[in-house]
């Protein structure tokens, strides 16, 4: 599968520009905020129907209109699948697939197996829980749909239980038998989704150490865990358990929406002291493991956008990056870089065809 083509307009800074794409590798090469990152963006919204850096839809529309349109053909199986996303200031956005307007945008997910790898994979590593939970929640979605309904339904029924704490709490009122009937919904959903993680995370984390390994020459001892309550003990014993608790904060403090992802480097967390370099090889390879599984799972390359790539690398790591993604089992790539002399060198080292695309500071596109 590749990106043939595309057509941006008024996304983020780019008011109107095509691309005609080559199979393999594609680079974007210019100075800083010239709109390299944004548009690996639009290609990145065409697969998951939104922004991967700026979750409210409305600022990516171009400063001074009201309105975007990212327009691209991939070629899909020898099929060509025309995708169009855009959204005009005060209607919903639009995902079409081949003319036709998706009702739900979670029936396009998978359909364009892509992975991004860029330097805001740091917030995996800096941010909360939620954050490592969505990445492993968007990878096993990809695969599995039946898995996206089961937390949306999880994610709601958690809410009403929630509202229902609150409301007793308010009342100086408790009943029993209504918590329960949310509890044992509850846990009906909660176990599968754990069960899938945590079968998801067996197949998952060998292929991490593969590419970690590769990626380091084997330099750095790192692990990534599965950390959940359930691992121990079933959802009804935890909300036995954890009623007390739950009455007084008000809220659900127990379940799959409290497991969490261990990065550790040399068993200590990895956010606090592995070194920049360090935690940016980590991400990659967890970014590469996604692209791997992914592809096992669909029997498709997905297409692999690299954010930035050598920021923070040394050369060694970015020449094994490089050497990795040569290999057959890769299919498109983009990268963006600043330094064009730089991109051609080390592309040129790995012989393999690429196109490079200048982008200028006043968006013409050479
Ligand atoms: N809605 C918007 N309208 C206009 N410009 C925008 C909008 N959203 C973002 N931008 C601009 O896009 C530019 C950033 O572009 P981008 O991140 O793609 O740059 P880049 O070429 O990847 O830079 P770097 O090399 O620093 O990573 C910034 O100048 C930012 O202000």
């Amino acid at each position: 599968m590749y990106l043939k083509r595309i057509n941006i307009l008024n996304f983020k800074n780019i008011s109107d520009k095509s691309f005609d794409f080559h199979q393999r590798i594609n680079c974007f090469v210019g100075f800083n905020g010239v709109g390299k990152t944004n548009i690996l963006d639009a290609i990145y919204y065409m697969a998951y129907g939104k922004s991967y850096f700026n979750p409210v839809a409305l600022q990516n529309i171009k400063h001074n209109t009201d309105f975007f349109v990212i327009d691209g053909t991939f070629s899909l199986q020898d099929k060509d699948e025309h995708i169009v996303c855009s959204l005009k200031k005060g209607q919903k956005k639009i995902l079409k697939r081949n003319g036709k307007n998706y009702d739900r945008f979670s029936d396009h997910f998978g359909l364009i197996p892509l992975v991004i790898i860029s330097p805001s994979d740091a917030d995996l590593i800096i941010e909360g829980s939620e954050t490592r939970r969505k990445f492993i929640d968007s990878v096993i979605s990809q695969m599995d749909n039946s898995y996206l309904q089961q937390l949306i339904q999880y994610q709601k029924l958690i809410s009403q239980r929630n509202a229902l704490l609150k409301n007793f709490a308010q009342n100086n009122y408790f009943d029993p038998a209504t918590i329960e009937i949310y509890n044992e919904q509850i846990e009906l959903l909660a176990q599968p989704i754990f069960e899938k993680r945590k079968s998801f995370l067996e197949g998952f984390v060998p292929i991490f150490n593969k590419y970690h390994q590769l990626i380091t020459d084997n330099h750095d001892d790192v692990d990534l865990k599965y950390d959940s309550q359930l691992h121990d003990k079933t959802m009804s014993e935890l909300f036995k358990e954890f009623l007390p608790k739950d009455r007084a904060v008000q809220y659900t403090s127990v379940g799959i929406h409290k497991d969490d992802l261990l990065f550790e480097l040399s068993g200590h967390p990895i956010k606090k002291f592995g070194s920049q370099g360090q935690q940016k090889s980590f991400l990659i390879a967890l970014k590469l493991a996604q692209f791997d599984f992914i592809k096992k799972q669909k029997g498709i390359a997905p297409i692999l956008l690299f954010d930035d790539i050598f920021d923070k690398l040394d050369e060694n790591r970015v020449r094994k990056i490089l050497e990795l993604v040569n290999l057959d089992t890769f299919g498109q790539i983009f990268i963006s870089d600043t330094h064009v002399e730089r991109t051609e060198s080390l592309l040129n080292s790995i012989h393999q065809e690429f196109e490079i695309f200048k982008i200028q500071e006043d968006n013409n596109f050479n």
